[in-house]
């Protein structure tokens, strides 16, 4: 749990994660090692920590002094990673020092590119550096309050390690090249049957996270800033031709990926207009959905958008090819932010240390903003999702 906020309100819900399934509870009960993380350190939370009664409503008697949390120093073997890109960079940060060559990460998440920049900033050295593993989760679910979900709609997960960027030869599953913390992890979801859970190849789960993302990059940041439900983007004129456009280059930047050269069917599979399809079979399906992104921007947090179309641009940078339309989404998207914060802030825009930087010829001159105290929130919130660590 990344802060006692978080920890106090699992505790006030008696410490259950609970999911339903058709207005029937399965609840999780108890035995949940619990670690909070406190001043950029990880503190492992005693079972009865801050407890004066038993569940029974029986006095517990520490014989002593109460139990305190201890910092958390062993490595990790398993880290499933399922919040926002965004959010998932600074949680793994986090955690360097428990993470080993031994370790491995799974990595689910809408947006596209952290485990290369976690490779950038966080663990530069190969040799060092834990496994990744990509899962794409097709599972509806609807979070009532933070420990309880509602399952809504049925789904897959699909597994795979990343898919390497340069082009490789067709060649036979080569087991051994998975260390044991990833088999173990791919095992343990495989046999889990409510995850229905398939370990499926690197191009099948890249060509996933692909369509998932193409479909985030166009709800995500246009509910955001016309600050509408899903469902609203429909049969405006408008947002068909913005729509279009952002797919048109989405798609010549997916289909340009080195590593997925030579895939059969992926001219068909990454068309603009089957995307177009995608996106606009999602906005009817979810049309009274709030999208994750505009929940961030409404509530003054850090948003994915540089893992969507961010990522994007960036890859489409290094193929030589420019995405003015996702370039401009994903500044609006800073700027909204900016613009909410600061007025929030009443900040005066003179100077400041926060510098917000594009690696790319598309780049204008550095964002400077001013650095009042009461702005650090909405520096950190833009600064989340920048490029640079
Ligand atoms: C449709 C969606 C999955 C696209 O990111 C998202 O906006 C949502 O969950 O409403």
């Amino acid at each position: 749990m990344v802060n006692w906020g978080m920890y106090e309100a699992y505790r006030q819900r008696k410490k259950r994660l609970t999911i339903d399934y058709d207005g029937l509870t399965d609840g999780l009960k108890k035995g949940i090692g619990i670690e909070v993380l406190t001043g950029g350190k990880w503190y492992r939370i005693p079972p009865d920590y801050g407890e004066k009664y038993e569940d029974n409503g029986e006095r517990i008697d520490h014989k002593g002094s109460p139990p305190r949390p201890e910092k958390a120093k062993e490595p990790i073997d398993c880290l499933v990673v399922a919040c926002k890109s965004n959010q998932a960079f600074n949680g793994i940060r986090s955690l360097k020092k428990r993470l080993t060559s031994d370790s491995t990460i799974m990595l689910v998440q809408n947006g596209l590119g952290v485990a290369e920049r976690l490779n950038r900033f966080v663990f530069p050295d190969p040799s060092r550096r834990p496994n990744y593993l990509h899962a794409v989760f097709s599972h509806g679910m609807d979070k009532k309050d933070m420990y309880n979900v509602r399952y809504k709609t049925v789904g897959t997960t699909n597994i795979a390690p990343p898919a390497p960027r340069e082009i490789t030869l067709a060649k036979p599953e080569d087991d051994t090249s998975w260390a044991p913390s990833m088999k173990y992890l791919t095992r343990l979801f495989t046999l889990t049957p409510s995850l229905v859970a398939f370990a499926n190849t690197p191009t099948n789960v890249l060509m996933y996270q692909l369509e998932k993302l193409a479909v985030s990059s166009v709800i995500d940041p246009l509910t955001a800033l016309n600050d509408c439900r899903n469902g609203d983007l429909l049969y405006v004129e408008s947002v068909s031709r913005l729509m279009r456009l952002l797919l048109l280059e989405i798609s010549r930047v997916i289909m340009a990926f080195p590593e997925l050269q030579g895939v059969p069917g992926l001219e068909d599979r990454f068309l603009p207009e089957r995307l177009r399809r995608l996106v606009v079979w999602e906005l009817g399906r979810t049309r009274r959905n709030i999208s994750p992104m505009l929940h961030d921007v409404k509530h003054r947090r850090g948003t994915e958008v540089e893992y969507l179309n961010g990522y994007i641009v960036r890859r489409g940078e290094e193929l030589g090819i420019t995405c003015v339309i996702n370039y401009m989404i994903k500044h609006l998207i800073h700027a909204k932010q900016m613009i909410y914060n600061r007025a929030e802030a009443e900040a005066v825009p003179i100077d400041s240390d926060f510098e917000m930087q594009d690696s790319s010829h598309l780049t204008g001159p550095q964002i400077t903003t001013s650095s009042s105290p009461s702005t650090t929130k909405a520096r950190q919130s833009v600064k989340d999702s920048s490029e640079s660590p």
